[in-house]
């Protein structure tokens, strides 16, 4: 098997997020820094602050530009990262330091820095469709309803971790209704209740949750999955299912594939939209476009089959 050649890339920026994760970076740049000397490669470093980083990262490309920039953080920093970058030659690399790291496992990198760092000089070029959701880049997944009231309290709380999700969840649970969405896509029309709208360019929530199996992040289109309501007597089958790639085969969920989508909320002017894991207040009607293959990723070279 020929396998694809790894580009020559010496130059890289690293976009670090000394927040994400709540993980230490004490050593990280140091790192890295060794790890690219040893391997002919120059690193230099871009730190996020939470506030205008992404003109700020768009300044910062301009003046010095770098041949791939590494988002070292969560699915926000990849987010950022990859904004700065769709619709540019230069690829995105992703060494996954946050909590969640959805889009890094759904690229198949490892999720360890000793597993990701050697991206750096041995990899595939992928080119993934993104979204812009309300005006707002997605290379990931974006949802409306009950996941995206849980993120936004997850995000507004002060514990971390998948124990404190899970205990916003079931408090959440009990007193959530659901809402009337009306969808109108490239393809179809569809009215009816639901209790999340997933918008999916991929497949895998950061805590391993499977909600779009089938879809692929260059298809050059995107689905809408909904979990509609269900009796709490369907709940674990239905959690199951979301973790066993089963989406498709309950009786509560449905999926349209589209490349374009509107979406509007019954008696809601503005809805509660996560994207890429930021809550976001968006107007309704919310509407999704899709940029194919408009963003270059690095991804490892494939194992050679034995
Ligand atoms: N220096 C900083 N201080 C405070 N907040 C920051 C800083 N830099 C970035 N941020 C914020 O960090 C958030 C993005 O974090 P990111 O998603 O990368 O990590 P995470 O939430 O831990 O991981 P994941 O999304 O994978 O679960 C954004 O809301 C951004 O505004």
């Amino acid at each position: 098997m020929a396998f694809p050649k790894s580009l020559l890339l010496r130059n890289l920026l690293f976009v670090l997020n000394p927040i994400s994760g709540d993980i230490d970076k004490e050593g990280l740049e140091e790192r890295i820094q060794e790890y690219c000397r040893e391997h002919g490669r120059t690193a230099t470093f871009f730190h996020t602050t939470g506030k205008d980083d992404l003109t700020r990262l768009r300044q910062h490309l301009h003046q010095e530009p770098a041949e791939a920039v590494f988002a070292a953080g969560g699915d926000g920093t990849v987010n950022l990262v990859g904004e700065a970058l769709t619709g540019t030659e230069t690829p995105l690399g992703i060494l996954p330091l946050g909590s969640g790291n959805g889009l890094s496992k759904d690229l198949g990198i490892g999720q360890s820095l000793e597993e990701a760092l050697p991206l750096i000089w041995r990899h595939t070029v992928r080119s993934i469709d993104t979204l812009r959701v309300g005006g707002h880049f997605s290379a990931h997944l974006a949802d409306l309803g009950f996941n995206a009231l849980i993120v936004e309290r997850f995000a507004a709380g002060d514990t971390r971790g998948p124990g404190a999700y899970v205990r916003i969840a079931m408090q959440e649970y009990l007193d959530y209704e659901s809402a009337v969405y009306h969808i109108e896509t490239d393809r179809e029309t569809f009215e009816g209740t639901a209790f999340m709208l997933t918008v999916a360019n991929a497949n895998t929530f950061g805590s391993n949750v499977v909600i779009n199996p089938a879809g692929q992040l260059d298809d050059g289109e995107f689905e809408l999955c909904l979990i509609e309501p269900f009796p709490g007597t369907a709940a674990p089958g239905i959690l199951y299912r979301l973790y066993t790639e089963g989406f498709d085969e309950s009786l509560y969920t449905r999926r349209l594939c589209c490349r374009h989508a509107r979406i509007h909320i019954q008696g809601q002017e503005q809805a509660l939209v996560q994207v890429d894991g930021e809550p976001l207040k968006l107007p309704m009607p919310l509407e999704i476009q899709m940029l194919p293959a408009s963003l270059r990723v690095l991804v490892p070279l494939p194992v050679p089959a034995e």
